[in-house]
């Protein structure tokens, strides 16, 4: 069987990573558009309509247009944005989320793929939620750098300019009300908002998203090990997220933005020091990667029925 594939803002940086990641696919057929029609709200609308499955590469007001350009009961949709990661109707497509949760995505019609932050944060926090050994009201703290490609086209070009990049590195979302905020608290199922710190680096691709924790103040005062021990557990056997031995995590003295490259992998430290009841827990990504066309690739075959991995970079 044939599936076929519209991708709407194909062009766009995130567009482009999946349509190579699909490339050389013949269970896959890719309806494509002219460049002087890919904005066209007809072409877009015949095009998303023969498709079984569009994923949206677009701003998120042209993300909610697409969606309502969509006049059948048939097609379903994986939109990348951040449009409807919150909203009623929609699976949010972490496939890691918790035990039950791919399969619920597999029948799916409307899937959101994850933000690139929200991806780290909650492979980090979720097990810990779930497990208890985080209470749900505990006041969480997330912060990290991003590549400069996660902030679109727009952002590349401003780091790309001919003046040259406008920093090394830019801490941002100082309002402290960043649109990933209410999906990293539904989906961990945190009581309350995690305060979030995040910053961009001059480096086009690649994500750091850390977690401390102050395991001595928390009730049952966990230990490094026992942090260690439910993450771990929580992604036994998965081929794309990977959480580092304990001892490895004890051995290194640093770890970088680019610590995965340009793969769809989501690897997972936990660093710790037992006399001190400290940890920092964190995920080391590409967000072009399982921040944003790894994760749509995949969702995409969770929801066709084909092998979860296929097309990923791992
Ligand atoms: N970059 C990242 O790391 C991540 C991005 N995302 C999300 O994915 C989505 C796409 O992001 P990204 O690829 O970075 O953004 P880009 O700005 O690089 O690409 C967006 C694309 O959408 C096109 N577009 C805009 N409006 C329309 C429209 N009305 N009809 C058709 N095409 C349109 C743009 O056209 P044109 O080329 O003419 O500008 C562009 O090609 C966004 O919602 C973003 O928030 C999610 C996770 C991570
Ligand atoms: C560096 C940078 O600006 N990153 C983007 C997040 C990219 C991402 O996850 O995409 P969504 O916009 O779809 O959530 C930001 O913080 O807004």
């Amino acid at each position: 069987m044939t599936h076929n594939i519209f991708i709407d803002g194909g062009v766009g940086t995130t567009g482009l990573e999946i349509v190579e990641r699909l490339s050389g696919r013949p269970e896959l057929a890719v309806i494509t558009l002219d460049e002087d029609r890919r904005k066209d709200a007809d072409a877009r609308k015949e095009a998303l309509n023969a498709a079984d499955i569009v994923i949206l590469c677009l701003p998120d007001d042209a993300a909610r247009e697409a969606v309502a350009l969509i006049d059948n009961d048939r097609t379903r949709v994986i939109d990348a944005s951040t449009a409807h990661r919150v909203a009623d109707g929609w699976t949010y497509g972490f496939p890691e989320l918790e035990p039950g949760h791919r399969e619920k995505l597999a029948k799916s019609r409307f899937v959101a793929n994850p933000g690139c932050w929200p991806t780290g944060f909650l492979a980090l926090v979720r097990p810990l939620v779930l497990g208890g050994l985080l209470p749900a009201d505990w006041p969480v703290t997330v912060s990290g750098a991003s590549g400069y490609s996660g902030g679109g086209k727009a952002m590349i070009a401003e780091f790309e300019g001919p003046d040259g990049a406008p920093s090394a590195f830019r801490p941002y979302g100082l309002g402290l009300s960043h649109k990933h905020g209410p999906e990293m608290q539904r989906y961990s199922g945190l009581q309350h908002p995690p305060l979030f710190a995040p910053a961009v680096a001059n480096a086009y691709r690649g994500m750091i998203v850390e977690v401390p924790l102050q395991l001595r103040a928390m009730p049952g005062a966990p230990t490094v090990a026992d942090i260690h021990a439910a993450i771990s557990k929580a992604y036994e056997g998965s081929a794309v997220v990977q959480v580092a031995p304990l001892a490895d995590g004890k051995a290194m003295t640093q770890l970088s933005l680019e610590h995965v490259g340009a793969t769809d992998r989501l690897a997972l430290f936990i660093f710790g020091n037992e006399e001190t009841g400290q940890a920092r827990l964190v995920a080391a990504l590409d967000n072009l990667g399982k921040g944003a066309a790894g994760a749509a690739v995949q969702n995409l075959n969770i929801l066709a029925g084909l092998p979860e991995t296929a097309g990923l970079r791992l």
